[in-house]
């Protein structure tokens, strides 16, 4: 299948992060967008090591889950050690553990963490800095079926409000090629045209901050993305 017919079968998915939001108002800021139309609530975490910046971890989300017991939680997190946050993100209400391809030497290190995150039940994604290549030992366990999602970065990871990087979709073209079912996230500098470039290249999940939750209509600006992005609700 060429890509554009892949494109044309994959289902679509557009994740607000709330690191675009009102922090203070955590709970009623992913309320507005949850039903304004969104399908995933990125949340971004950060431990001020893998990346210079610092967010939340999981007891805020933690409390979130209270709150919102059936949205669908797609973390990032940008931390030195994964390993040791599968199980509070687990615990917290995680719905998918999405860690960076760079803290992994090998193949082996990279399969016993997405059986540990598997095994708590938490979907998988493995996420990629713009200028990293994408190791060859990730295909093996795509073909494993360990890998739910790959998220390319489309800026540098640590801060909201970025540009989108269209070198990027290189690596976007390049996955999908390989790896027709998977899914492809992108994440940062996404707005309403950088959002059909990434479609275009084969990315099916759009990770969208300042664009979302600065914009005067959310709920407009969503149905506006999905009606680009041919989603049919
Ligand atoms: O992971 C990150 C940043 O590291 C992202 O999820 C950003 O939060 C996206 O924000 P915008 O670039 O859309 O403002
Ligand atoms: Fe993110």
């Amino acid at each position: 299948m060429s890509i554009s017919e892949v494109i044309k079968h994959m289902k679509k998915y557009v994740a607000p992060s709330v690191l675009g939001c009102d922090l203070s108002n955590l709970h009623s800021e992913s309320i507005d967008v949850i039903q304004g139309g969104c399908d995933w609530l990125h949340l971004d975490v950060m431990d001020g090591h893998f990346v210079p910046n610092l967010s939340f971890g999981p007891p805020v989300i933690k409390c979130l889950r209270k709150h919102l017991p059936s949205a669908y939680f797609d973390c990032h997190l940008m931390v030195t050690n994964p390993e040791i946050w599968v199980e509070p993100m687990s615990q917290a209400g995680a719905s998918r553990f999405t860690f960076h391809i760079e803290t992994q030497s090998s193949q082996e290190s990279l399969e016993s963490l997405l059986q540990s995150i598997q095994s708590h039940n938490m979907h998988t994604g493995i996420a990629i800095k713009p200028s990293s290549e994408i190791p060859l030992f990730i295909d093996p366990v795509v073909e494993k079926g360990l890998v739910d999602l790959i998220l390319v970065m489309t800026v540098e990871p640590g801060f909201g409000g970025q540009k989108f990087m269209e070198s990027t979709m290189e690596k976007v073209r390049s996955l999908r090629e390989k790896h027709q079912k998977l899914n492809i996230e992108v994440d940062g500098g996404v707005n309403s045209e950088t959002v059909l470039i990434a479609d275009q290249a084969g990315a099916n999940a759009f990770v969208l901050g300042t664009f979302v939750f600065n914009s005067p209509d959310r709920k407009k600006t969503l149905s506006d993305l999905r009606k680009s992005l041919n989603i049919e609700d």
